[in-house]
């Protein structure tokens, strides 16, 4: 597979993340892209890690070797119509869709299976747009990879040395078994946290006392409730079958704890909260996987006006860059504290370091 020339239609969160990726371990790769914001596009080409920005998808694809689709999934399937009369057999289509087997069809159907590989990086954040995309979105995440029949072997090994260049953990599945997985791991996860945050709002007094005091377990459940509607709406219709199936098993296992709450199974209870929180601890957390590592400590607020400020100076005096910062009140802490996170573990240390010679009270957890 020659790589002189990739082509992104899409350049948002995950396209964007992806093309600083191949600039950053593959700097003399030219890369060109079409997307439907041209400010942005040129902001790309700006920054150096677009070299040339297309106003519409077009004859200029066809220089392609590579061409990643990155657009939601059903705006990728019709993309490819619109290619297909103008790519030559050289050049390798993927997408970064989170639903595989819409593609792969619209894919058969063209007449593409030869040329086509499946991707997905199981890395992301409720945020979109290239604005959010980071060079190390998708480091240590699984990259999931679902081949065309009629791909040749040595092209797909090629495609997985590309994304392990990229510094992604690549994973070779049949996209049928994919979808199936990913309705479990991802779609069910994502319509369980809106639901959770429409039920909130359905239930919150005038006051809405339930949307202040709503601590950190909420917060952490729901994060995914602030993600792209158009993205979602888009995963849910292209993988309907898998959805319903992991659906209706959750609700049979809602419907069986309602049942036991009802009867006061005490045993019952709590042998589900003991197998999934054992089950929940063998996933890994380690920076190897796709969960990802945060860097974050919590620290005792300084009772004055611009504490915040003053603690943002400090940290910026020692070039620490904060990822986030916010006032937390919860059980765990006598007083409210401060949560600070970082980007990474030599800026986490450094960062503790630092506020403990300003004598402030750091809680490592
Ligand atoms: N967000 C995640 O966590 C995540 C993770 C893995 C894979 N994905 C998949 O990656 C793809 C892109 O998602 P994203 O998170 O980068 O979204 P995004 O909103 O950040 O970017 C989407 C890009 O597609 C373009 N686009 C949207 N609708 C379009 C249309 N109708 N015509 C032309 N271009 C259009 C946008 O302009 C933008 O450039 C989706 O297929 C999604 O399923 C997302
Ligand atoms: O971390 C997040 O915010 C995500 O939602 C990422 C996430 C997921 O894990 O469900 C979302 C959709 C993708 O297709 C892959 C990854």
């Amino acid at each position: 597979m020659k790589m002189n020339t990739i082509g992104f239609i899409g350049l948002g969160l995950i396209g964007g993340s992806i093309a600083k990726a191949i600039r950053a371990y593959h700097p003399d790769v030219r890369m060109i892209a079409y997307m439907r914001s041209q400010d942005t596009l040129q902001k790309a080409v700006d920054e150096g890690v677009i070299n040339e920005a297309c106003s519409e998808v077009g004859e200029q694809f066809a220089a392609c070797d590579l061409l990643f689709l990155c657009a939601p999934v059903e705006t990728n399937a019709r993309y490819l119509e619109q290619l297909k009369p103008m790519l030559p057999k050289t050049c390798l289509l993927t997408d970064v869709g989170s639903t595989k087997t819409d593609i792969h069809e619209k894919v058969d159907a063209l007449g593409l299976t030869g040329q086509f590989i499946g991707g997905h990086p199981m890395a992301g954040s409720e945020k979109t747009g290239y604005e959010n995309a980071k060079t190390h979105l998708i480091e240590n995440a699984y990259y999931i990879i679902t081949p065309g029949t009629g791909v040749p072997e040595d092209t797909v090994n090629e495609f997985v040395a590309l994304v392990s260049s990229l510094k992604a953990l690549p994973l070779v599945l049949d996209y049928r078994q994919h979808d199936f997985i990913t309705a479990c791991v991802s779609h069910l996860p994502h319509l369980i946290a809106s639901s959770l945050v429409e039920l909130v709002k359905d239930l919150d007094g005038p006051d809405e006392l339930m949307k202040r005091i709503a601590a950190g377990g909420f917060k952490d459940i729901t994060r995914i409730a602030s993600s792209s509607p158009d993205m979602w709406e888009q995963i849910c219709m292209t993988n309907s079958e898998n959805i319903l199936k992991a659906l209706d098993h959750y609700q049979a296992q809602l419907s069986r704890l309602r049942t036991e709450i009802t009867g006061k199974e005490a045993d019952k209870i709590h042998a589900f909260f003991a197998a999934s929180r054992d089950y929940r601890n063998s996933i890994p957390e380690a920076s190897a996987g796709p969960l990802k590592k945060t860097y974050a400590f919590y620290c005792d607020m300084v009772d004055e006006a611009g504490g915040i400020a003053t603690l943002a100076t400090i940290l910026a005096s020692g070039g620490i860059s904060i990822k986030n910062i916010g006032i937390i009140h919860n059980r765990e802490f006598e007083e409210a504290v401060l949560r600070v996170e970082l980007y990474e573990e030599d800026a986490y240390k450094k960062a503790v370091e630092l506020l403990r010679k300003y004598r402030y009270t750091i809680y490592e957890r």
